[in-house]
């Protein structure tokens, strides 16, 4: 349903060249959910924000970057081909509902213009469907609750609000970029269940962005691990969680509370999520990674397979392919990143 390959996202400023996103490539399949979960500042609201088309200046994707969407080309699509795109296959649920929703309108004004502008509903008929959209998101009392203002809702039935409009939109991908970070833990619970739950009835392909491994078990069929801008571990949610390939993917997975009971601390990896301003010529990882070694400071590692991994499992670490030497290994990404070199240089 949606192929980004080699997607780059460069932020130009005065000062200095953010290199946000830097060559990602993925598939989201009809039906299933994506999670892509890494710290903060690795990259993963710049990635929705440049699937969605909502890319700001002095923000820019790159000229050798494809997003297909049901095998059109998003990619220098103009704002208004954009927008068909927005209001009919592609929606997006932000983390904090009020950016999403307008104080000074009642939220049925709110669902009703959406459904007009992208449905052509209108009248008794967009009542009904607005109310028929607030049942489907398991709000209570629907029909009084449409002339309700925003800051009349709690923080939970506010995020269903926000996702009964991206669902006015009829979307076959929701792009969720952490829709339950704000809220507690029950409530969180919930807002997944009912994703789930829609995403059952209505084939629904999602891409759930969070920082929360805890989540992305819960809820994701396959993973993408980024780091500093880029996919440092892909595969099958099980494989992630099974066989863990990439040293930050162990640390991501040691810092979910309550996974070693026995250790009364939380563990974190130390250290940040560096600001990528050069295009990578080591691991972005290397200075906080336990198993770095000399070649980490010297060879930008490509995604490889990892042996023991089955459908589809990757890692960007020079530690795999896991049946080669050491040696053999680093030979692999060298001779990847010239390969890459190659490509760029023939454009
Ligand atoms: N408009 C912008 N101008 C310059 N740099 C930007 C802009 N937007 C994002 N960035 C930079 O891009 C990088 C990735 O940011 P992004 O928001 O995608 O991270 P994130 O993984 O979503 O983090 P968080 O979990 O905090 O939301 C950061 O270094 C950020 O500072
Ligand atoms: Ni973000």
């Amino acid at each position: 349903m949606l192929a980004v390959e080699n997607l780059q996202t460069v932020f130009h400023t005065d000062k200095e060249t953010v290199r946000a996103v830097e060559g990602i490539t993925f598939e989201v399949r009809e039906g299933e959910t994506v999670g892509i979960v890494g710290e903060s500042g690795s990259g993963k609201s710049v990635t929705a924000r440049s699937i969605m088309g909502l890319v700001d200046a002095p923000g820019r994707i790159g000229d050798d970057s494809s997003i297909e969407f049901r095998g059109r080309e998003l990619t220098g699509m103009t704002e208004n081909e954009y927008r068909e795109v927005r209001g009919s296959g592609i929606a997006m649920v932000f983390q904090d509902p009020l950016t999403s929703l307008n104080p000074v309108y009642t939220v049925g004004n709110q669902i009703k213009e959406t459904l007009r502008v992208h449905q052509g509903i209108r009248g008794d008929a967009a009542d009904e469907a607005a109310i028929d959209l607030l049942e489907s998101v398991s709000i209570p009392d629907a029909r009084r609750r449409l002339d309700e203002y925003p800051h009349q809702f709690s923080g939970g039935m506010r995020q269903r609000v926000v996702i009964a409009m991206a669902l006015a939109c009829d979307p076959e991908l929701l792009i969720c970029d952490e829709p339950t970070t704000a809220l507690d833990v029950t409530i969180q619970a919930q807002i997944l269940e009912l994703l789930q739950e829609l995403q059952e009835e209505r084939n629904l392909s999602i891409i759930f962005i969070t920082h929360d491994m805890g989540v992305i078990a819960e809820i994701s069929d396959w993973v993408n691990v980024m780091y500093a801008g880029e996919i440092a571990e892909s595969g099958p949610v099980g494989e992630i969680f099974e066989n863990p390939a990439h040293p930050y993917t162990e640390g991501l997975l040691k810092s979910i509370p309550g996974r070693f009971p026995d250790e009364t601390y939380l563990r974190t990896i130390d250290g940040d999520v560096p600001t990528p301003t050069e295009s990578p010529t080591d691991c972005r990882f290397h200075p906080r990674c336990p198993k770095k070694f000399d070649a980490c400071e010297e060879v930008h590692p490509a995604p490889v397979d990892v042996e023991s991994g089955r459908g589809g499992h990757q890692a960007a670490c020079l530690l795999y392919p896991d049946g080669l030497t050491r040696e053999a290994a680093v030979k692999e990404h060298e001779r990847q990143m010239e390969d890459s070199d190659t490509e760029a240089d023939d454009e």
